[in-house]
Formats: structure tokens, C-alpha cells, sequence
């Protein structure tokens, strides 16, 4: 079964038109790269996904069922921004995951973290963005989803831990869990995506296996993605 289908999606914020009549599939045990310039319309439709959004026309749905509190279930989702509590211990936001979410893998979180050699006495706010990151990425990943949705999981995250962070998503998903994961930072992800999706102006223009569309064009993703979008 495909975990997301999306059927002639369009999103309306008054006139504006973010994204126009999109359809797509998600499959499982896919690393997918959603990769657009600014304003393209990938958060977007990552919101709607997770039900932070209603589309303006067409359907959604995940493993078959319209968004709602059953999707939310099988869905770990790495926001843009952070929304953790910044005055929290990192104790604390492990008892705060393991309460509100029956998936969640404290074991395998603390594991990770001590890997990074996070303290879990300390507070959010005395850390710098890029530890916040990293540990806001494990917490979902500590999820045992059906679907990770990151929406820009590397950003803030120095070139030398961007590798670590990357295998730490690549063995640390459920067997059969599909990945979707929106970056600016192709040339570092590519390397760990199955498909790829171009999005541009609300519009899916491509979706097609990562090596496929490497051998047709003779070059890497960030290459093709740069002439693409060349301003
Ligand atoms: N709440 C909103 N109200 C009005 N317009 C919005 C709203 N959210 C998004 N938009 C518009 O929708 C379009 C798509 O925005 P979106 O945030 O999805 O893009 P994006 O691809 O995620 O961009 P970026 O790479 O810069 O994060 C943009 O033109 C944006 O200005």
C-alpha cells in the first residue's frame, strides 16, 4: 500500500496559489527528496501531509485515511522550526515524547544522544541551533513511524556532523518507513534518496528515481537542480 497518495492537490492562501493541482505518491520504504527554491511550495505541502494545513481542492491520504488523528500517529515530523520548549531539560523532553507518543523508542534516543554527547541535565536554551537540531532530529527519529517527514533536518548543522546526522536517519528508520525530506542541502542528502521530486511555483515538474535521473543526465542532483532553477 502506498503510505501517501495525493490526488489534484491546489492550496489558496487568498490569492495566492501555493501549490496547483498536485498528484503524488509516496511508497513505502522510499527515501524521497522534496527539493525546491524558496517559496516552491514544499512547506506547504508538508503541512498539509500533516495536517497543519486543509487543502483548498483534492484529497489526501495517508495509508488510505484522510488526515486526522490516526495519520498523526504514524507520522514523526521534523518542523522547520523548532517548537520545543527551550527552558526544558533534555530529560525532560525525552519524558515529554515518551507521554505523548506510544512509538516512541526512548532506548534508542538516549543511545543516539550520548552519541552526540548530549548531557541530558542541560537546557535547550544553553545549547547553540545546531545541537537543538540534532536533538529535535532524534527525537523523531526515535519515533517507530510508518512516515519521517523532515522538513530542512541539516540546516543549521555543521558540513562535518551533516554525514553523521545523515546515517543516523539512514539506521535509525522503521523496516518498511518511508522518508520525506525537504533540503536546500542536495549535495549533501542526495547520496541517501531512492526518489526525487522537483517542485516549482506550487507544481510538481519531476518525480522520478535518484539514479535514474542521474544516469539520463549524466550528472548529480545538485547539478541537475542548479540548471534547473538557474535564476
Ligand atoms: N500562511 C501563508 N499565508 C500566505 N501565503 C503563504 C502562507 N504560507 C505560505 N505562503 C506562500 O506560499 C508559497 C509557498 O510557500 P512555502 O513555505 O510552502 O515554500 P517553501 O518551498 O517551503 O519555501 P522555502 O524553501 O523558502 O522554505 C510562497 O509564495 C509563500 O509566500
Amino acid at each position: 500500500m502506498s503510505i501517501v497518495e495525493i490526488k489534484n492537490i491546489n492550496k489558496k492562501f487568498g490569492n495566492k496559489e501555493a501549490l496547483k493541482n498536485v498528484s503524488l505518491t509516496i511508497e513505502e520504504g522510499k527515501i524521497i527528496g522534496l527539493l525546491g527554491t524558496n517559496g516552491s511550495g514544499k512547506t506547504t505541502l508538508i503541512k498539509l501531509i500533516n495536517d497543519l494545513l486543509v487543502p483548498s481542492d483534492g484529497e489526501i491520504l495517508i495509508h488510505g485515511k484522510k488526515p486526522g488523528i490516526e495519520s498523526k500517529q504514524m507520522i514523526a515530523y521534523l518542523p522547520e522550526r523548532s517548537y520545543l520548549n527551550d527552558s526544558w531539560k533534555v530529560c525532560e523532553l525525552l519524558d515529554f515524547f515518551q507521554d505523548f507518543y506510544s512509538d516512541f523508542d526512548r532506548e534508542r534516543a538516549c543511545d543516539l544522544l550520548k552519541g552526540f554527547h548530549i548531557d541530558m541535565k542541560d537546557r535547550l536554551k544553553t545549547m547553540s541551533k545546531g545541537t537543538k537540531e540534532k536533538i529535535q532530529l532524534i527525537m523523531v527519529m526515535s519515533r517507530r513511524a510508518k512516515l519521517y517527514v523532515l522538513d530542512e533536518p541539516i540546516g543549521g548543522v555543521d558540513p562535518a556532523a551533516r554525514d553523521y546526522i545523515l546515517d543516523t536517519i539512514l539506521n535509525n528508520f522503521e523496516q518498511g518507513a518511508s522518508i520525506l525530506i525537504s533540503t536546500h542541502l542536495i549535495s549533501d542528502i542526495e547520496r541517501i534518496l531512492d526518489d526525487v521530486i522537483f517542485i516549482s511555483n506550487g507544481e510538481v515538474i519531476e518525480h522520478c528515481s535518484a539514479d535514474e535521473m542521474r544516469r539520463q543526465n549524466g550528472k548529480s542532483i545538485d547539478e541537475i537542480f542548479r540548471e534547473e532553477f538557474r535564476c
